[in-house]
This record gives structure tokens, sequence and C-alpha cells, in this order.
């Protein structure tokens, strides 16, 4: 009451945007919780009859969006998100937790390691592990079993980000390691947010140090520490270029030696570029191959594009992924619609944010925008609960508006490892398409199918049958 009586205008813009009844302390966010796996249907049922809906988690309002216009009226309004102390065990102030004044300094140091320059050294990384990734296939191949390609998949992904992030090669000592400790470390992350008595840090120091999984966060940051220190090391000795870089820890080693840019900081940068683009890539070439194992005729069309644009199966260049291949690249755009790894983003207002009709979003508001929802929004895709790559032709997207697809996010903030992405995604697509018919007994994914933690992800595993092309006619 007092709250309310202090900040009169806050409440009263907060008034004009719908809720659920909420109580005192608890606030009216129990609406969402529930079991994981029936989380992404709950949502989709609260939100049906809404665009914009507000929810208290206590006393701090957050509201959430799915049109494209308002997220794309936040995202260019406001460029902080406000969850930093949520990851802090893991993780402290890098790229994504940063607020605005922090992260432009993120944003400034870590765009040279996306450049084109950079970019075509990564391709060489990605074309090694996508080939081996693809031979892992070979023990299933023409068995007519289905394997669940999850494990492989994501192993693939956490190998190529340590080799191009951290230079380390998965065939060193400890990185097997590294990725299990890792994937226990994301579960404990998302157990936070789904769990309410863990939101409070005592509580989760508590639930950490009694369960011994405070060893999983020390292991996490004591990884790349060790890496930064030994490059910082190699380089202070002279036993490195310094002009030449093949790694992000390395051009970050590098500024260092000149800007301020403390070793902590490095990892924790580090750490979170691997958060972002490592299961978040697995999870779209997951589910684009299990995609084009149902949809066969979008499969033979993606071989015949491989097969014209990438003859004599050589290593992909640059140019290839980057200019060529559209097709396959609409796919992987339409698997990341409807299957959008990120199914949120976050944005907190420190100014007042005004919507296209003059509702006002006060300053002091976290703003959930949901990405997942918004791809569903038949304003902008026919048939949105289909998987139809001609949702991602160049006269479809010309009809949208600009920036209205939102698979990377939109404004400032957007996703920076985009390309990256792009180029990675399409070389073990290529690698797999190249060597393997797929299919599958699976007819279809539905949103029933999904559910989400820190990600969306299949209930049902992406589980995929292995023919050598030779042994397949017609295609
Ligand atoms: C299919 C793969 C990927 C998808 C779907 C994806 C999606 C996203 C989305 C939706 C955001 C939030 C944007 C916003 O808040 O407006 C984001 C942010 C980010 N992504 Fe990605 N991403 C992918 C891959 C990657 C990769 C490979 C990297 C790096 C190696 C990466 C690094 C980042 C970073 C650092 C941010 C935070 C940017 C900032 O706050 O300035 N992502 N990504």
């Amino acid at each position: 009451y007092l709250l309310q009586k202090q900040n009169t205008r806050f409440y009263q813009l907060l008034e004009h945007f719908p809720s659920y009844p909420t109580y005192p302390l608890i606030g009216n966010l129990y609406k969402l919780y529930g079991p994981q796996d029936d989380n992404i249907g709950k949502m989709e049922k609260i939100m049906e009859p809404y665009d914009r809906l507000l929810f208290w988690i206590g006393p701090i309002p957050t509201i959430m969006l799915k049109k494209y216009d308002d997220i794309m009226t936040v995202t260019n309004q406001c460029h902080d998100r406000d969850f930093h102390d949520f990851l802090k065990p893991w993780t402290d102030v890098g790229i994504v937790t940063a607020r605005y004044d922090e992260w432009k300094k993120s944003r400034k140091m870590l765009s040279p390691a996306f450049s084109s320059q950079m970019l075509t050294k990564y391709v060489e990384v990605f074309n090694e592990k996508a080939s081996i990734l693809a031979d892992q296939f070979r023990s299933v191949v023409d068995t007519d079993e289905m394997v669940d390609i999850w494990d492989i998949v994501v192993n693939a992904n956490m190998n190529t980000a340590l080799e191009n992030i951290m230079g380390v090669s998965c065939e060193e000592k400890n990185n097997g390691g590294f990725t299990q400790v890792w994937m226990k470390a994301l579960q404990n992350m998302s157990k936070r947010i789904s769990t309410p008595w863990l939101h409070s840090r005592f509580a989760l120091w508590i639930y950490l140090n009694i369960t011994g999984k405070i060893k999983l966060v020390e292991y996490v940051n004591e990884f790349p520490t060790k890496i930064i220190k030994d490059t910082l090391h190699d380089i202070r000795n002279g036993n490195e270029p310094v002009h030449s870089s093949k790694t992000v820890i390395d051009l970050l080693v590098k500024k260092s030696l000149t800007d301020d840019i403390t070793e902590t900081r490095m990892k924790d940068e580090v750490l979170q570029l691997i958060a972002t683009g490592m299961e978040t890539s697995a999870l779209n070439v997951s589910f684009s191959l299990l995609m084009l194992a149902i949809h066969q005729d979008v499969q033979q069309k993606v071989y015949q594009e491989i097969k014209r644009l990438t003859p004599n199966d050589a290593p992909l260049t640059f140019d290839q992924l980057t200019n060529d291949l559209k097709y396959l690249e609409q796919c992987i755009r339409e698997t990341g619609r409807m299957y959008t790894a990120s199914i949120v983003t976050l944005r907190y207002t420190h100014k007042e944010c005004a919507l296209h009709d003059n509702k006002i979003i006060p300053a002091g508001t976290n703003v959930l925008l949901h990405l997942h929802l918004s791809h569903y929004d038949k304003d902008l895709y026919e048939n949105p609960r289909n998987w139809d790559p001609q949702h991602f032709s160049e006269q479809a997207v010309a009809k949208r508006p600009k920036g209205s697809d939102l698979l990377f996010g939109f404004g400032a903030r957007s996703c920076i490892g985009y390309k990256y992405a792009l180029l990675s995604i399409k070389t073990q697509l290529v690698h797999i398409l190249r060597r393997y018919h797929l299919s599958t007994d699976i007819r279809e994914l539905t949103a029933d199918n999904l559910k989400s933690d820190l990600m969306v992800r299949s209930k049902i595993g992406y589980p995929i049958r292995f023919v050598s092309r030779q042994k397949f006619p017609g295609f």
C-alpha cells in the first residue's frame, strides 16, 4: 500500500495492462509455474486471449509481450536485461548479463570475434568437427535402427565451441568432462528458474553446498580461467605471435594487454558465449535433421542443392556457406521459427517505454519478449503451425515488416553470433546429408511435443534412421 501511495504513476500505467488476480507477497506468477514438461502448452493457453499480460513477482512487475511490433518497439528503446543476479553463482558480468554501460564494452570487445576474417578461420573447424559428427552415425547406418541424435550433436557443438572459443581440441584430456559438467550446471540454472524457493540467493547457496553441486560451479569457472592464464603466459613470453588470433580467448587476452580487462571478465565473456551459442546451435541442427527426415520432399530438394553447389565432397568454404545454399538456409530459419531455441528474451525499462497505441510501460519494469509465440503469429506467417521452408522464401520475407522474424532477437542486443550459428549449422547439415539419407517414424512435431527449460526441446527426442546415399536410389 505504501509503495503504491509513493509511486502512483507507476501503478496507474500498469493498470492499463491485463493481469490475473494477484496476492500480497507472492503476486501471480504462480500461474506460470508447473512441470517443465507442460510449460510451453500452458504458456500458449494463458497468453492466447492476450497480446500483453502483466505478471507480478511479489511487488515486481513483469510484462509479457507476444506481438512482433511490441517486441520491436521495446527492443529498440530498451537495451538492458535484468537477470544478472539470477546467474551470478555460475557467471558474473558479461555480454549477456551486463547492464548497458558495461554491455557496450563487452559488445565492442567481442565484435572482432565475429568479423568475416575470424569467421573464415572458424569454418575450418566447422568442417573438421562436422565430418567427425557425420562419422559417428556410421555404426547405425543401414541397420534400420532409429537413433536419438541429441547427445552426439550436442557433443559435436560443444567441441566446435571449445575449439573456436578457447582453442581446446576435443582430443585433449578432460574436455569430455567439461561437456558433462556444463550440461549439469545448465540443468541447475534452469532448476533455479522453475523452483521459486531457489530464487533466494541464500537458499540457492545452501542447496548448492548441501548437494555438492557447488563443485560444478567451481569447475565450470576454473576450466576457462586456466586457459586464459596459460594464453596470457604464452603471449607474455613471446610464444604466440601477437598478431595472429585463432580463438576468442586469443583476441580477448591480446586486448587485455592494452585495455583494462580482468581475467574474471574474460572468463565470464567466454562462458556466456558458450551458454548462448552451443546448445542453441545443437538444437537447431537436431530439429532441422528431424524435420528433413519427416519432410522427404524438402530433404530431396536440399540434397539436390548441395550436390549442385558443393560438388566433390570437398570441405565447405566461407563463400559457399555465406552466399550459396539458400534453400538450406530457408530450412534452418524455418526450424528456428517453429522450434525457437530461446523461447523468451528479456528487457528492463530504465525509462518509460511507449508502445504504438500510446500505452506506456513504466520505468523499472521487466519485459518478457515471447519469441516463440511471436513466431506463431497468423499476421506474419500463413499456416504458422506447419513447418514449411517457403515461409522464408525471398517473396515471403519481403512481405513481412523488416526485422519481424525474431529468430535471433532484435535491436542493439540481438544475437552477436547469428552469422557464426548459420555457418556452423549449415556445415553440419551438409556433411550429414552428403553421406546419409534420413528417415523417421515420427509424423509431425507439434507444440504438445515440446517442453522448455532454458531452451525449447522435443519431449520425444530426435529419432532418426540413417541410410547410406549409395543404397538410396532416387536421390
Ligand atoms: C541457432 C543458434 C542461435 C540462436 C537461435 C540464437 C538466438 C539468440 C537470441 C534470441 C538472443 C537474444 C536477442 C535479444 O535479446 O534481442 C541471442 C543473444 C545472444 N547470442 Fe545468440 N543465438 C544463436 C547462436 C549464437 C551463437 C553461436 C553465439 C556465439 C558464439 C551467440 C551469442 C549470443 C550472445 C552473446 C547474445 C547476447 C547479445 C547481447 O546481449 O548483446 N548466439 N541469441
